[in-house]
């Protein structure tokens, strides 16, 4: 039998093998769309429909694009990015960022990323930008996040409600406006933000240049993570989570480089594991940066074997070619996860949200849980 996930393009032959307790009617991509999902990490300026750059574009006047054609555009984002560097991946975002400088532009991008996510299964998602990466046409830092967060309720509504939105509102590592991201994040706080987070090249950019940003952030009492151990070593999480405080890691792949081959964990994967720090594992786009060689090998099953919080990523749905639903085949495919690791990751992730703890349990309570037991009876 060969199915197709949504958004792949790219014909799948399911390891048939996820039979625990579900009808076999039910073909392995249906189950995995239809199960509840959690996103924590996710980027609004990786994930745009291909067709919708390519009319903002038009309407913009930006003639930068490699082609105007839907289908070779997404090719082109996910070949541009598969270079095994960090920093190559991050250059594709030139072209997004260039059609996301007006208010209607953010608007319809945020709409349309929480229409993507409720029809892939995401019932709680948490999606990043960084507001200065829009201001190009002369909106304000302030005038960005209303816009963003309008186009996530105007989604959001669309959906019928299947999907709650928050956002994260990132500063860029290698610019010194941290710390008015933050100023912003706590400004808008309980208005549609919900925390802050470092994203860009990692090398030669320690968290730590942005302190000034984490301390406002926490004198503040407000939430934060943190992009680290995707390009960069153990030493890079040990920063953020030490020097600077995150309360959950950006990809945080590399901690691996603290823990011996016999499970034996250092001072500080101890410290990660013991203190529920959640790892925002994102396997696919780490396959393209590098930072891990294949799925088989992605160190996401021996975390989660040796009991960290591990949550499953899309990081950039159009860069990295991917959707949830595809990482949930990938790790099905590779490990054999079936409907009960599933659940678990999704109740890992609405554990971490920066959600007051009551809209946490009431996600897992009254939302996931009773979807994966549905499913089970399906
Ligand atoms: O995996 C990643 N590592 C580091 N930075 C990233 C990653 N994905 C995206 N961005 C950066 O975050 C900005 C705001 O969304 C993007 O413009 C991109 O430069
Ligand atoms: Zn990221």
């Amino acid at each position: 039998m060969r199915v197709t996930p949504p958004g792949s393009g790219v014909p799948y032959t399911p390891v048939m093998h996820l039979s625990d307790n579900l009808a076999s009617t039910v073909s392995v991509a249906d189950w995995i769309r239809r199960a509840p999902k959690a996103v924590l990490h996710d980027h609004l300026d990786g994930g745009l429909r291909p067709a919708t750059i390519i009319e903002l574009a038009r309407a913009c006047g930006y003639t930068g694009l490699p082609t105007e054609d839907p289908a070779e555009l997404a090719v082109w984002f996910r070949d541009a990015a598969d270079s095994g560097s960090l920093e190559r991946y991050l250059e594709t975002f030139a072209h997004t960022c260039a059609v996301m400088q007006t208010r209607e532009a953010l608007v319809r991008v945020a709409a349309e990323c929480a229409e993507d996510l409720a029809a892939d299964g995401v019932v709680y998602a948490e999606v990043r930008y960084a507001p200065e990466q829009h201001l190009a046409a002369g909106l304000t830092l302030d005038e960005v996040v209303e816009a963003v967060n309008e186009g996530f309720r105007e989604g959001e509504r669309r959906t019928g409600g299947r999907i709650t939105v928050g956002t994260l509102l990132t500063g860029m590592r290698h610019t010194d406006r941290s710390l008015e991201i933050a100023e912003l994040t706590v400004a808008h706080r309980d208005r549609g933000v919900c925390g802050f987070d470092i994203a860009g090249g990692e090398i030669g950019n320690p968290p730590s240049r942005h302190l000034p940003a984490f301390q406002h952030l926490k004198r503040n009492n407000c939430h934060f993570t943190i992009h680290a151990g995707e390009a960069v070593g153990a030493e890079s999480i040990h920063e953020a989570v030490q020097v600077c405080g995150a309360e959950r890691i950006g990809h945080g792949v590399r901690i691996t480089d603290d823990i011996a081959e016999d499970g034996t964990l250092g001072h500080l994967a101890a410290y990660v594991r013991d203190n529920r720090i959640a790892l925002e594992v994102c396997p696919t786009s780490n396959l393209q940066t590098g930072a891990a060689k294949d799925y088989g090998s992605h160190p996401i099953d021996r975390l989660r074997r040796l009991g960290f919080r591990v949550t499953l990523n899309t990081d950039n749905r159009l860069v990295s070619g991917t959707t949830m639903s595809e990482e949930f085949q990938h790790m099905a495919d590779a490990f054999g996860y079936g409907p009960e690791v599933f659940e678990e990751l999704t109740v890992a992730a609405v554990e971490a949200a920066f959600l007051p703890l009551p809209e946490r349990r009431r996600i897992v309570d009254e939302i996931v849980r009773p979807g994966y037991a549905a499913l089970r009876s399906a």
